[in-house]
């Protein structure tokens, strides 16, 4: 049998994207393909979501859907079944997904979110003609409503699930929106809603589900103590026999380094000499002197959880050490700020370029040498895994789902031609200089960092495996709701 997903999510790749949450939407539903589940994907509708719609068919519609009138509409794009919450008074707007275009999130995000989760239980409830999901997958903060609306309404026998991509992001809210958002009374409550005395959108989920994911097994463990927990830790641990690690895919259709359009030259493990055509386009795009040097890169959010102010500490260390550096990214003022004068103390050993760039982030994978990821937490990471199949180095923080996806360099695994990566401990500067002093080393080393390369390359990381595990934790949650 055929298992019919719903998928809610307030990201899906190509459509909307500020990070990795829409990397795994986006690849998510045609890994399941090949696994006997039939995906649908509601997803607010932004201003990019709807200027890629094409010919979209109207399957519901709201006159007053927490104050606004709304349509859910039906499209195909990009191989993704779509159900698109069209309410132009809550996303049509210029900015981003959570906030205007000077970064302050919208002040209404509890009804926006509200919505889109109402609208995804009501779909569980039958408002579609002819099609009514067998599970309900939610993904983060802004989907985890869905399943407290459906725990609370008609259709709580369905089995529902939610994924925790970042438990920094819970959704919190003052009490005072709970009279607005149309739960019963009962919904109040700590096994509800009710979260430190206000309301949190993820725990309601959390608490509502009848199983929980999150994107690794290490963070899967994390999670459990109070200080990767974030305030959740004691429910999390109350529901541990519903938790569940299941490791990120790549895509492998965009994530190819054989078969990359965005990059200046194509090549697999046994052709790395072509990379050196992208290394000197990374070169020229972010003004690099040319030599033999390494090329670390950076593609990142800049914040704190990724450690971005450690690496700017450890910058002239990099420069001193001999290394070179391009970062991509955006994020924090100060970080930028920090990075941008370093580049300028730094020119020709660093270039920097502040914004959001899919195209170039390809770029810098397929002409880096090494990777930066010093984050302090990392549910999974994703770079680290296109690193891997681009054999760009990744030099990562043992956190998360770092520690369960790259090799550490050490003198067994380097003997065994088993090591992938440079791994250190998370959140100390002294670690991050030792990975960088480890690299200069290696890299030296010709016959060992290009084992290195292939060793990563050869690696799996395609959504075959997780797939299958979303497929079994399906079908077992929907034989126990039998
Ligand atoms: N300036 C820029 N220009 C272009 N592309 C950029 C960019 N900055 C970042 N990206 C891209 O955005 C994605 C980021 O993915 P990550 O997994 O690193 O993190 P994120 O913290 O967003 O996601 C959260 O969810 C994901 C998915 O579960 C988890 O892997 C992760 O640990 C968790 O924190 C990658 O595709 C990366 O290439």
């Amino acid at each position: 049998m055929t298992i019919k997903l719903l998928s809610v999510a307030s990201e899906i790749y190509p459509l909307i994207k500020t990070g990795g949450l829409a990397d795994v939407t986006g690849a998510l539903p045609g890994a399941l393909a090949g696994h006997g589940v039939a995906a649908r994907t509601l997803v607010p509708g932004y201003p990019s979501v709807i200027a890629h719609l094409g010919k979209a068919k109207l399957v519901r519609r709201y006159d007053d859907l927490f104050g606004v009138p709304a349509t859910i509409l039906a499209a195909q794009v990009a191989g993704l079944d779509l159900l698109v919450l069209d309410a132009p008074d809550f996303f049509a707007r210029e900015g981003g997904p959570y906030g205007d275009l000077g970064g302050h999130d919208w002040g209404d995000n509890w009804r926006r979110f509200a919505a889109l989760s109402r609208a995804g239980a009501d779909i569980a409830e039958g408002a579609l003609k002819g099609w009514r999901p067998d599970i309900v997958h939610v993904h983060d903060w802004q989907a985890a409503m869905t399943v407290a609306y459906m725990r609370f309404g008609p259709a709580a026998a369905i089995p529902k699930l939610v994924t925790i991509h970042n438990l920094a992001f819970q959704g919190r809210f003052g009490a005072g929106i709970f009279a607005g958002l149309g739960l019963p009374a009962q919904a109040w409550g700590v096994d509800g809603v009710e979260y430190y005395g206000g309301i949190g959108y993820l725990k309601a989920g959390l608490v509502s589900a009848d199983a929980i994911t999150t994107v690794s097994p290490t963070y899967a463990q994390e999670i459990r103590s109070p200080v990767h927990g974030m305030g959740l830790d004691g429910l999390i641990n109350g529901r541990v026999d519903r938790l569940h690690g299941i490791l990120n895919g790549v895509d492998t259709n965009i994530w190819n380094p054989a078969a990359d359009a965005l990059i200046p030259k194509a090549y697999h493990a046994r052709t790395l000499g072509a990379r050196a055509a992208n290394r000197r386009a990374l070169e020229r795009r972010f003004g690099l002197e040319s030599d033999d040097a390494p090329i670390f890169i950076i593609v990142s959010r800049l914040t704190w959880q990724k450690g971005m102010d450690l690496m700017v500490d450890a910058l002239d260390h990099l420069v001193g050490m001999g290394g070179r550096l391009a970062v991509l990214g955006s994020g924090d003022h100060a970080l930028e700020g920090a990075l941008l004068a370093a580049a300028d103390r730094h020119r020709g050993r660093i270039g920097v370029q502040i914004g959001y760039d899919e195209p170039l982030s390809h770029l810098l994978q397929a002409g880096g040498d090494a990777i930066l990821i010093p984050s302090r937490f990392e549910p999974c990471g994703l770079t680290q895994l296109y690193a891997l199949r681009y054999g760009c180095v990744p030099v990562v923080a043992r956190v998360g789902g770092l520690a369960d996806t790259v090799i550490d360099a050490n003198e067994a695994a380097v003997g065994a031609g088993a090591a992938t990566g440079v791994m250190f401990a998370p959140g100390d500067p002294l670690a991050l200089h030792g990975a960088i002093n480890r690299v200069m080393d290696l890299h030296r080393d010709k016959p060992v960092w290009q084992a290195m390369q292939r060793a990563g390359m050869r690696a799996d990381f395609s959504w075959t495996h997780s797939a299958a595990r979303y497929a079994a934790l399906y079908r077992s949650l929907i034989a126990e709701a039998a």
